[in-house]
Protein backbone atom coordinates (compact mmCIF):
# COMPACT_ATOMS: atom_id res chain seq x y z
CA UNK A 1 0.00 0.00 0.00
CA UNK A 2 1.36 3.35 -0.75
CA UNK A 3 1.75 6.20 1.21
CA UNK A 4 -0.78 9.11 0.62
CA UNK A 5 1.65 12.70 0.61
CA UNK A 6 -0.73 15.54 0.84
CA UNK A 7 -0.37 18.19 0.49
CA UNK A 8 2.60 17.52 -1.77
CA UNK A 9 4.08 20.82 -3.34
CA UNK A 10 6.75 20.55 -5.98
CA UNK A 11 9.09 22.96 -7.32
CA UNK A 12 7.21 24.43 -10.80
CA UNK A 13 10.60 24.61 -12.43
CA UNK A 14 12.44 22.23 -14.53
CA UNK A 15 14.40 19.38 -12.95
CA UNK A 16 16.32 20.58 -10.33
CA UNK A 17 19.83 18.92 -10.17
CA UNK A 18 20.47 19.18 -6.61
CA UNK A 19 17.09 17.22 -5.66
CA UNK A 20 19.04 13.99 -6.96
CA UNK A 21 15.50 12.88 -8.04
CA UNK A 22 14.50 13.12 -11.64
CA UNK A 23 11.30 10.98 -10.73
CA UNK A 24 9.94 13.62 -9.06
CA UNK A 25 10.25 15.67 -12.31
CA UNK A 26 8.80 12.59 -14.55
CA UNK A 27 5.86 14.94 -14.55
CA UNK A 28 7.30 17.01 -16.68
CA UNK A 29 6.81 14.28 -19.63
CA UNK A 30 3.36 13.84 -18.48
CA UNK A 31 3.72 10.86 -17.32
CA UNK A 32 3.18 9.41 -13.92
CA UNK A 33 3.98 10.37 -10.31
CA UNK A 34 6.74 8.62 -8.72
CA UNK A 35 7.59 10.61 -6.05
CA UNK A 36 10.62 8.95 -4.05
CA UNK A 37 11.76 11.94 -2.40
CA UNK A 38 13.34 11.75 0.10
CA UNK A 39 13.18 15.43 2.46
CA UNK A 40 16.59 14.44 4.46
CA UNK A 41 18.29 14.33 1.52
CA UNK A 42 16.62 17.63 0.33
CA UNK A 43 17.92 19.60 3.13
CA UNK A 44 21.11 18.29 2.88
CA UNK A 45 21.59 19.30 -0.94
CA UNK A 46 20.30 22.39 0.37
CA UNK A 47 18.07 23.06 -2.65
CA UNK A 48 17.17 26.41 -4.38
CA UNK A 49 14.00 25.45 -5.21
CA UNK A 50 12.27 27.03 -2.25
CA UNK A 51 8.66 25.63 -3.70
CA UNK A 52 10.09 22.05 -2.14
CA UNK A 53 7.88 21.30 0.70
CA UNK A 54 6.90 17.80 0.63
CA UNK A 55 5.63 17.30 4.33
CA UNK A 56 6.29 13.44 4.06
CA UNK A 57 8.93 11.09 2.76
CA UNK A 58 6.44 8.89 0.23
CA UNK A 59 7.84 5.51 -1.63
CA UNK A 60 4.38 4.59 -4.03
CA UNK A 61 5.97 1.94 -5.37
CA UNK A 62 2.94 0.04 -6.65
CA UNK A 63 0.77 2.77 -6.89
CA UNK A 64 2.63 4.94 -9.32
CA UNK A 65 0.01 7.78 -9.17
CA UNK A 66 -0.67 9.38 -5.47
CA UNK A 67 -4.02 11.24 -5.20
CA UNK A 68 -2.89 14.80 -6.16
CA UNK A 69 -6.71 16.34 -4.97
CA UNK A 70 -5.50 18.10 -2.31
CA UNK A 71 -2.43 19.74 -4.03
CA UNK A 72 -2.51 23.25 -3.05
CA UNK A 73 -1.71 26.06 -5.14
CA UNK A 74 -0.83 24.46 -8.47
CA UNK A 75 1.94 25.75 -10.50
CA UNK A 76 0.92 23.41 -13.31
CA UNK A 77 -0.47 20.34 -11.54
CA UNK A 78 -3.78 20.33 -12.94
CA UNK A 79 -6.42 18.83 -9.78
CA UNK A 80 -7.46 15.94 -11.11
CA UNK A 81 -10.59 13.32 -10.39
CA UNK A 82 -9.68 10.79 -8.13
CA UNK A 83 -6.29 9.06 -8.84
CA UNK A 84 -6.19 10.58 -12.49
CA UNK A 85 -3.86 13.10 -12.90
CA UNK A 86 -3.68 14.72 -16.51
CA UNK A 87 -0.54 16.18 -16.26
CA UNK A 88 0.71 19.72 -17.24
CA UNK A 89 -0.80 21.90 -19.03
CA UNK A 90 2.32 24.01 -19.60
CA UNK A 91 5.80 22.40 -21.01
CA UNK A 92 7.76 23.40 -18.11
CA UNK A 93 11.00 22.74 -19.80
CA UNK A 94 10.55 25.83 -21.63
CA UNK A 95 10.97 27.72 -17.66
CA UNK A 96 14.23 28.90 -16.75
CA UNK A 97 16.35 25.98 -15.14
CA UNK A 98 17.09 27.86 -11.83
CA UNK A 99 19.94 28.15 -10.41
CA UNK A 100 21.57 25.53 -8.05
CA UNK A 101 23.95 24.88 -5.16
CA UNK A 102 26.30 23.29 -8.18
CA UNK A 103 25.92 26.64 -10.41
CA UNK A 104 27.48 28.88 -7.73
CA UNK A 105 30.43 27.34 -6.84
CA UNK A 106 30.48 26.85 -10.51
CA UNK A 107 32.48 23.86 -11.37
CA UNK A 108 33.74 20.53 -12.17
CA UNK A 109 37.18 19.42 -11.51
CA UNK A 110 38.80 20.49 -15.39
CA UNK A 111 36.66 23.87 -15.22
CA UNK A 112 34.32 23.16 -17.76
CA UNK A 113 31.44 25.52 -16.72
CA UNK A 114 33.80 28.00 -15.05
CA UNK A 115 33.94 31.35 -16.61
CA UNK A 116 37.21 33.28 -16.54
CA UNK A 117 38.26 36.99 -17.15
CA UNK A 118 41.32 37.86 -17.84
CA UNK A 119 43.17 40.91 -19.27
CA UNK A 120 43.73 41.30 -22.55
CA UNK A 121 42.90 39.80 -26.14
CA UNK A 122 42.67 36.14 -27.34
CA UNK A 123 46.26 34.88 -27.05
CA UNK A 124 47.60 36.73 -24.16
CA UNK A 125 49.94 34.85 -21.66
CA UNK A 126 47.09 35.43 -19.36
CA UNK A 127 44.50 33.38 -21.09
CA UNK A 128 47.23 30.42 -21.62
CA UNK A 129 47.06 30.96 -17.76
CA UNK A 130 43.16 31.09 -17.28
CA UNK A 131 43.78 27.71 -19.51
CA UNK A 132 46.19 26.48 -17.52
CA UNK A 133 44.08 26.62 -14.45
CA UNK A 134 41.12 25.36 -15.64
CA UNK A 135 41.65 23.32 -19.15
CA UNK A 136 38.32 23.25 -19.84
CA UNK A 137 36.84 27.05 -19.09
CA UNK A 138 35.52 29.43 -20.89
CA UNK A 139 37.92 32.68 -20.91
CA UNK A 140 36.62 35.85 -20.97
CA UNK A 141 38.74 38.79 -22.32
CA UNK A 142 38.38 41.80 -20.26
CA UNK A 143 40.54 45.69 -21.26
CA UNK A 144 42.08 46.39 -18.08
CA UNK A 145 42.84 44.69 -14.59
CA UNK A 146 40.14 46.15 -13.06
CA UNK A 147 37.44 45.06 -15.38
CA UNK A 148 38.33 41.66 -14.49
CA UNK A 149 37.50 42.31 -10.92
CA UNK A 150 34.39 43.72 -11.11
CA UNK A 151 33.76 40.98 -13.62
CA UNK A 152 33.99 38.77 -10.69
CA UNK A 153 32.61 40.68 -8.39
CA UNK A 154 29.42 41.40 -10.14
CA UNK A 155 28.75 37.62 -10.65
CA UNK A 156 29.76 38.05 -14.92
CA UNK A 157 32.27 35.62 -14.21
CA UNK A 158 33.53 33.09 -11.91
CA UNK A 159 37.02 34.10 -11.84
CA UNK A 160 39.71 36.22 -12.96
CA UNK A 161 43.20 35.18 -13.80
CA UNK A 162 45.95 38.39 -13.13
CA UNK A 163 49.43 38.15 -13.32
CA UNK A 164 51.07 39.75 -10.09
CA UNK A 165 54.68 39.09 -10.91
CA UNK A 166 57.63 38.10 -12.97
CA UNK A 167 60.69 36.38 -12.60
CA UNK A 168 62.51 38.80 -14.88
CA UNK A 169 60.53 42.24 -14.44
CA UNK A 170 59.41 41.74 -10.69
CA UNK A 171 56.13 42.50 -9.31
CA UNK A 172 52.54 43.88 -11.26
CA UNK A 173 51.81 46.86 -8.88
CA UNK A 174 48.67 47.68 -10.39
CA UNK A 175 47.35 44.06 -9.34
CA UNK A 176 48.32 44.94 -6.04
CA UNK A 177 46.59 47.99 -5.51
CA UNK A 178 43.76 46.44 -6.65
CA UNK A 179 44.16 43.27 -4.69
CA UNK A 180 43.31 46.11 -1.60
CA UNK A 181 40.59 48.09 -3.23
CA UNK A 182 38.27 45.28 -3.77
CA UNK A 183 37.18 42.00 -1.87
CA UNK A 184 38.27 39.01 -3.61
CA UNK A 185 40.16 36.60 -2.76
CA UNK A 186 43.00 34.54 -4.00
CA UNK A 187 41.80 30.98 -4.43
CA UNK A 188 45.29 29.77 -6.78
CA UNK A 189 48.21 30.46 -8.71
CA UNK A 190 49.33 29.83 -11.78
CA UNK A 191 53.40 29.44 -12.87
CA UNK A 192 53.63 29.72 -16.52
CA UNK A 193 56.85 29.88 -18.74
CA UNK A 194 56.80 32.55 -20.87
CA UNK A 195 58.43 32.40 -24.11
CA UNK A 196 58.15 35.63 -25.61
CA UNK A 197 58.33 35.57 -30.10
CA UNK A 198 58.75 38.72 -32.14
CA UNK A 199 56.14 38.73 -34.82
CA UNK A 200 55.83 40.58 -37.97
CA UNK A 201 54.07 40.68 -41.05
CA UNK A 202 53.74 37.30 -43.38
CA UNK A 203 56.89 37.61 -45.24
CA UNK A 204 58.38 40.79 -43.23
CA UNK A 205 62.25 40.10 -42.33
CA UNK A 206 63.70 40.85 -38.78
CA UNK A 207 65.85 43.22 -40.73
CA UNK A 208 62.55 45.35 -41.32
CA UNK A 209 61.47 45.94 -37.65
CA UNK A 210 61.97 49.22 -36.65
CA UNK A 211 58.72 49.55 -34.52
CA UNK A 212 58.02 46.92 -31.58
CA UNK A 213 55.16 47.13 -29.99
CA UNK A 214 53.69 44.47 -26.71
CA UNK A 215 53.24 45.16 -23.29
CA UNK A 216 55.64 47.12 -21.16
CA UNK A 217 56.25 43.70 -19.30
CA UNK A 218 57.08 41.90 -22.03
CA UNK A 219 59.16 44.44 -23.54
CA UNK A 220 61.33 44.47 -20.58
CA UNK A 221 60.98 40.85 -20.43
CA UNK A 222 63.29 41.15 -23.99
CA UNK A 223 65.40 43.89 -23.37
CA UNK A 224 68.35 42.42 -24.86
CA UNK A 225 67.42 41.22 -28.09
CA UNK A 226 65.38 44.87 -28.71
CA UNK A 227 68.34 46.63 -27.71
CA UNK A 228 70.41 44.81 -30.61
CA UNK A 229 67.62 45.51 -33.06
CA UNK A 230 67.78 49.19 -32.10
CA UNK A 231 64.30 49.19 -32.69
CA UNK A 232 61.46 51.93 -31.40
CA UNK A 233 59.80 50.26 -28.45
CA UNK A 234 56.13 51.06 -28.12
CA UNK A 235 53.72 49.90 -25.09
CA UNK A 236 50.34 48.57 -26.01
CA UNK A 237 47.36 47.04 -22.88
CA UNK A 238 48.95 43.54 -23.81
CA UNK A 239 50.87 41.48 -25.87
CA UNK A 240 47.89 40.14 -27.93
CA UNK A 241 46.71 43.09 -28.11
CA UNK A 242 50.24 44.03 -30.31
CA UNK A 243 49.98 41.10 -32.40
CA UNK A 244 46.57 42.40 -33.60
CA UNK A 245 47.45 45.80 -34.41
CA UNK A 246 50.25 44.73 -36.21
CA UNK A 247 48.04 42.56 -38.16
CA UNK A 248 45.45 45.23 -38.57
CA UNK A 249 47.53 48.34 -39.70
CA UNK A 250 49.33 46.42 -41.93
CA UNK A 251 52.71 48.35 -41.29
CA UNK A 252 55.80 46.27 -42.45
CA UNK A 253 58.26 47.96 -40.03
CA UNK A 254 56.09 47.28 -37.31
CA UNK A 255 56.47 43.85 -35.05
CA UNK A 256 55.13 42.53 -32.02
CA UNK A 257 56.83 40.84 -29.23
CA UNK A 258 53.56 37.94 -28.22
CA UNK A 259 53.21 34.65 -28.17
CA UNK A 260 53.18 32.08 -30.56
CA UNK A 261 49.60 31.26 -30.36
CA UNK A 262 49.04 35.46 -30.66
CA UNK A 263 50.67 34.71 -34.38
CA UNK A 264 48.53 32.14 -34.88
CA UNK A 265 45.44 33.70 -34.09
CA UNK A 266 46.43 37.07 -35.73
CA UNK A 267 47.93 35.51 -39.00
CA UNK A 268 51.45 36.69 -38.24
CA UNK A 269 54.78 35.48 -38.83
CA UNK A 270 57.52 34.27 -36.21
CA UNK A 271 60.39 35.74 -36.99
CA UNK A 272 62.08 34.59 -33.76
CA UNK A 273 61.53 32.38 -31.20
CA UNK A 274 62.35 32.48 -27.31
CA UNK A 275 63.63 36.33 -27.61
CA UNK A 276 63.68 37.05 -23.26
CA UNK A 277 66.46 37.79 -22.07
CA UNK A 278 65.93 35.18 -19.16
CA UNK A 279 65.10 31.65 -20.36
CA UNK A 280 63.64 30.83 -17.01
CA UNK A 281 60.87 33.55 -17.72
CA UNK A 282 58.42 32.55 -15.87
CA UNK A 283 54.87 34.91 -14.21
CA UNK A 284 53.30 34.33 -11.64
CA UNK A 285 49.32 34.70 -11.62
CA UNK A 286 46.31 34.37 -9.59
CA UNK A 287 43.58 33.24 -9.78
CA UNK A 288 40.82 35.23 -8.14
CA UNK A 289 37.12 34.57 -6.78
CA UNK A 290 34.32 35.91 -4.66
CA UNK A 291 34.46 32.76 -2.15
CA UNK A 292 37.45 31.73 -0.22
CA UNK A 293 38.61 28.08 -0.33
CA UNK A 294 38.53 25.79 2.42
CA UNK A 295 42.11 25.01 3.19
CA UNK A 296 43.40 21.77 3.13
CA UNK A 297 46.85 20.59 4.43
CA UNK A 298 46.81 17.50 1.93
CA UNK A 299 49.07 19.32 -0.44
CA UNK A 300 51.53 22.37 -0.07
CA UNK A 301 49.17 25.87 0.20
CA UNK A 302 50.45 29.14 -0.01
CA UNK A 303 48.79 31.61 2.59
CA UNK A 304 49.31 35.67 0.88
CA UNK A 305 48.51 38.57 3.37
CA UNK A 306 48.95 42.26 3.47
CA UNK A 307 49.72 44.63 6.59
CA UNK A 308 50.97 47.50 7.69
CA UNK A 309 53.02 48.47 10.91
CA UNK A 310 53.23 50.88 13.00
CA UNK A 311 56.65 53.24 11.95
CA UNK A 312 59.64 52.25 14.51
CA UNK A 313 62.99 50.66 14.40
CA UNK A 314 62.69 46.84 14.55
CA UNK A 315 59.14 46.14 14.01
CA UNK A 316 59.49 45.19 10.94
CA UNK A 317 62.45 42.41 12.18
CA UNK A 318 59.26 41.96 14.95
CA UNK A 319 57.09 41.12 12.38
CA UNK A 320 59.07 38.55 10.43
CA UNK A 321 60.32 36.80 13.13
CA UNK A 322 56.48 35.24 13.93
CA UNK A 323 57.01 33.40 11.04
CA UNK A 324 60.68 32.23 11.01
CA UNK A 325 59.72 31.32 14.79
CA UNK A 326 57.54 29.05 13.63
CA UNK A 327 59.83 27.71 10.65
CA UNK A 328 57.30 29.30 8.39
CA UNK A 329 59.20 30.06 4.24
CA UNK A 330 58.66 33.31 3.15
CA UNK A 331 57.86 32.84 -0.55
CA UNK A 332 57.84 36.49 -1.23
CA UNK A 333 57.76 39.65 0.67
CA UNK A 334 57.10 42.71 -0.74
CA UNK A 335 57.14 46.52 0.98
CA UNK A 336 55.33 49.07 -0.86
CA UNK A 337 55.30 52.27 -0.12
CA UNK A 338 51.61 53.63 -0.31
CA UNK A 339 50.18 57.26 0.44
CA UNK A 340 46.85 57.32 0.32
CA UNK A 341 45.01 54.64 -1.13
CA UNK A 342 41.73 53.70 -0.69
CA UNK A 343 41.58 50.17 1.09
CA UNK A 344 38.35 47.81 1.22
CA UNK A 345 38.61 47.03 4.94
CA UNK A 346 36.86 44.55 7.41
CA UNK A 347 33.59 46.33 6.96
CA UNK A 348 33.46 45.84 3.34
CA UNK A 349 33.04 48.90 2.33
CA UNK A 350 35.71 51.43 0.81
CA UNK A 351 37.44 53.88 3.01
CA UNK A 352 40.13 56.07 2.57
CA UNK A 353 43.36 54.70 5.02
CA UNK A 354 46.68 56.60 4.66
CA UNK A 355 49.58 54.21 5.31
CA UNK A 356 53.17 54.20 4.61
CA UNK A 357 53.96 51.24 4.13
CA UNK A 358 51.87 48.12 3.20
CA UNK A 359 54.13 44.85 3.49
CA UNK A 360 52.62 42.02 1.52
CA UNK A 361 53.95 38.46 2.80
CA UNK A 362 52.86 34.83 0.78
CA UNK A 363 54.21 32.24 2.91
CA UNK A 364 54.55 28.22 2.61
CA UNK A 365 51.99 27.14 5.23
CA UNK A 366 47.93 26.39 4.98
CA UNK A 367 45.40 28.48 7.33
CA UNK A 368 44.48 25.17 8.37
CA UNK A 369 47.62 24.94 10.12
CA UNK A 370 48.11 25.97 13.96
CA UNK A 371 51.34 27.44 13.15
CA UNK A 372 49.97 29.46 10.67
CA UNK A 373 47.13 30.77 12.52
CA UNK A 374 49.03 31.38 15.51
CA UNK A 375 51.50 33.26 13.28
CA UNK A 376 48.48 35.59 12.15
CA UNK A 377 47.45 35.84 16.09
CA UNK A 378 50.97 37.45 16.91
CA UNK A 379 50.76 39.11 13.71
CA UNK A 380 47.56 40.99 15.28
CA UNK A 381 48.89 41.95 18.32
CA UNK A 382 51.37 44.96 16.95
CA UNK A 383 50.06 44.76 12.90
CA UNK A 384 48.13 48.20 12.84
CA UNK A 385 45.97 46.41 9.81
CA UNK A 386 46.32 42.65 8.62
CA UNK A 387 44.23 41.02 5.54
CA UNK A 388 44.45 37.33 4.60
CA UNK A 389 43.94 37.90 0.63
CA UNK A 390 43.57 34.08 0.18
CA UNK A 391 45.24 30.70 1.31
CA UNK A 392 45.60 28.20 -1.70
CA UNK A 393 46.97 25.21 -3.58
CA UNK A 394 50.83 26.19 -4.69
CA UNK A 395 51.13 25.56 -8.19
CA UNK A 396 54.51 23.14 -8.23
CA UNK A 397 53.83 22.36 -11.92
CA UNK A 398 55.89 24.55 -14.79
O1 LIG B 1 50.13 40.83 -22.17
C1 LIG B 1 49.95 39.65 -21.86
O2 LIG B 1 49.96 38.73 -22.68
C2 LIG B 1 49.76 39.34 -20.46
O3 LIG B 1 49.20 38.31 -20.16
C3 LIG B 1 50.32 40.27 -19.45
C4 LIG B 1 51.72 39.96 -19.01
C5 LIG B 1 52.08 40.79 -17.75
O4 LIG B 1 51.33 41.62 -17.32
O5 LIG B 1 53.16 40.52 -17.21
C6 LIG B 1 51.80 38.54 -18.64
C7 LIG B 1 52.87 37.78 -18.87
C8 LIG B 1 54.07 38.32 -19.50
O6 LIG B 1 54.96 38.49 -18.42
C9 LIG B 1 53.84 39.61 -20.15
C10 LIG B 1 52.72 40.28 -20.00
Amino acid sequence: MALKASPIWVCPRTPCSDLGSSDLWSRNSGSAFNLRFDLEKSRKWECCCLAVLAQRAITPVEDEKPDVSSVGPSWGIERTQGNESRGFHKDLNLLPKPLSANDLSSCSKDGSKVRVAYQGLPGAYSEAAALKAYPKCETVPCDQFEEAFKAVELWLVDKAVLPIENSVGGSIHRNYDLLLRHRLNIVGEVQLQVNHCLLGLPGVRMEEIKNVLSHPQALAQCDVMLSNLGVVRINTDDTAGAAQMVASTGLRDTGAVASARAAEIYGLDVLAEKIQDDDDNITRFLVLAREHIIPGTDRPYKTSIVFTLEEGAGVLFKALAVFALRDINLTKSRPQKQRPLRVVDDSNEGSAKYFDYMFYIDFQASMAEPRAQYALEHLQEFATFLRVLGCYPMDTVL
